[in-house]
């Protein structure tokens, strides 16, 4: 064999793996690549909490038995909380593109369970004579030219004409009493007699001349969280700066605890919290401020049983529209969160019909009027210090005859004493369950009266079966730590959260976004 093919050769075999080797090189990246998933393909990794979901409304999920209501020796028992029921039905996130239908009127209020009206700022009315099951009879005799208030037909979407009358001086700071207990005749904050508010005082959502765009419902806490700046800075400083510091002494614990005492946790579940921080912390340790946050914030959601029920009960069920009254004493929000929570039914496609059973004041059924107008909501309501039972009978019966999914009650909050409010709410609710079944009774409390909101939300709890708790004005306070007492006092699940005026400004309570937001 000559040299000259000998060199032919070893270039050929060089030049063969040459070309093998680049191959390998290929194949392998390739191969490399085709194994993991195109990125854009990957589920995005969210950092943290999301509030993802909306109001949850749900069609009752009572039975033959109605749920007990928890009793007071029950909620003082750590961790009580109503059963976990079936999950809600999530409606899908629909937008109406009509308004809601319009509600004939129909013939005057049955008489029976219809009292005559009796001018405002009256003496209480008799007791009832009737037993509770059956709407009280009126003990006075009734006099032949005082027929049962006229119902007005509701007016869809009809615009509301205030007319401005005079500004008056009103205690507005005092609306809410001192002591907690809601007062009694002349040490009621605001006297019976005293002026009632007219309706400049209340800020109301202008006039609509259109249907009103809605923000979704979804996300809307963790939107919102800006507005609990003010709590945060109790916890998400305060509190992960104690436990961020290291080893905790004696005198760290009891700041720590003054910490949630002054957030209004309370005494019960700031025990339970400090208890289940100190045995986590001996057992796990905590060795950073990221530590410290996770260990305080699986604390707290504990602390918050995300395991209770929060739908709200307003779908429509057995052919009859769902029924919600919204209770509370004055000032507290009741009518703008029945407007706020209206909104939100309507974003949700359904059809509501609004009861303007606040016949104590005038404004609030314009107030009422008003909120339901900007979203296609008839609004049903009777003349200033009508018997309120009959104005929400009739609003229920005009809603079970309209076909709507959702009758919302606001009922009066001018209550000064406590055998005023069981006769007056017991009365509302026996006389509507005429007509359809009560399916959620809402107590609106106002966060920034702490203790005082707890004390009013027992004597609501004694009289009617509260069935969820709407925390209003948590955007103006500190002591964002009240949803935990409540919960814990009265065993009722916080459904809903007022952070504002805003039409918008009502978000479902979600226990993990809250706290992150609390946490900052
Ligand atoms: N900052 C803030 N203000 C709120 C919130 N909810 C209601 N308000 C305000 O609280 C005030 C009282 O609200 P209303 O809805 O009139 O209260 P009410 O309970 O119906 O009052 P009465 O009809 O007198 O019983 C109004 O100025 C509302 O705008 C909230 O979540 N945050």
């Amino acid at each position: 064999m000559s040299t000259e093919l000998l060199i032919w050769i070893v270039v050929v075999v060089a030049a063969l793996l040459a070309v093998a080797l680049v191959a390998g090189v290929v194949l392998a990246k390739r191969r490399r690549i085709s194994l993991s998933e195109p990125e854009s393909e990957q589920p995005k990794q969210v950092k943290g909490y999301q509030a993802g979901s909306g109001v949850t409304f749900a069609a009752p999920t009572r039975t033959a038995e109605p749920e007990p209501a928890a009793t007071p020796q029950d909620t003082a028992k750590p961790g009580v909380a109503k059963p976990p029921v079936k999950p809600p039905v999530q409606s899908a996130p629909t937008r109406p593109t009509a308004p809601a239908r319009p509600v004939e009127p129909t013939a005057p209020a049955e008489p029976e369970p219809v009292e005559p009206a009796e001018p405002t700022g009256s003496v209480e009315p008799a007791e009832p004579t009737a037993p509770p099951t059956v709407p009280p009879q009126p003990t006075a005799p009734v006099k032949p030219t005082a027929p049962p208030p006229p119902i007005v037909p509701p007016q869809p979407a009809a615009p509301v004409a205030p007319t401005a009358p005079e500004p008056v001086e009103h205690p507005v700071a005092d609306r809410t009493e001192v002591d907690g207990q809601p007062g009694v005749g002349d040490d009621a904050a605001v006297p019976r007699d005293s002026v009632k508010r007219g309706f400049v005082e209340v800020p109301l959502p202008e006039q609509a001349s259109e249907i009103d765009e809605i923000e979704p419902t979804s996300g809307r806490l963790e939107r919102l969280r800006g507005k609990l700046a003010r709590s945060r800075s109790t916890f998400g400083q305060g509190l992960l700066g104690l436990l961020g510091a290291g080893d905790l002494d004696e005198d760290s614990w009891t700041d720590v605890e003054d910490t949630l005492l002054l957030a209004d946790l309370g005494a019960n579940v700031t025990d339970q919290v400090v208890t289940a921080l100190r045995e986590r912390i001996a057992a796990r340790g905590v060795r950073s401020s990221d530590d410290a946050r996770a260990l305080l914030r699986e604390v707290l959601v504990e602390a918050l049983h995300p395991e209770m029920d929060r739908a709200v009960h307003a779908l429509p069920h057995s052919g009859k529209p769902a029924v919600v009254l919204v209770v509370g004493v004055n000032g507290v929000g009741k009518t703008t969160t029945t407007g706020k929570l209206a909104r939100v039914l309507v974003a949700d496609g359904r059809t509501v019909l609004l009861g303007a059973a606040d016949t104590f004041r005038a404004a609030a059924a314009d107030q009422l009027e008003t909120w339901g107008s900007r979203v296609g909501a008839a609004t049903v309501r009777g003349a200033e210090g009508a018997d309120p039972a009959s104005v929400a009978f009739e609003a229920v019966k005009q809603g079970v005859g309209a076909g709507v999914d959702t009758v919302l009650v606001d009922t009066a909050g001018r209550l000064h004493t406590k055998t005023g409010l069981m006769d007056e709410l017991g009365k509302v609710k026996r006389v509507v369950e005429k007509q359809a079944a009560v399916d959620e009774v809402l107590l609106v409390l106002d966060a920034t009266t702490g203790q005082n909101g707890l004390t009013q939300a027992r004597v609501f709890a004694e009289v009617v079966d509260v069935t969820g708790i709407v925390l209003t004005k948590l955007d103006g306070t500190a002591k964002g730590g009240i949803v935990f007492q409540v919960q814990r006092e009265l065993g009722v699940p916080v459904k809903l959260v007022g952070l504002g005026e805003g039409a918008d400004h009502l978000a479902p309570f979600e226990p993990v976004a809250f706290v992150d937001a609390l946490l900052g």
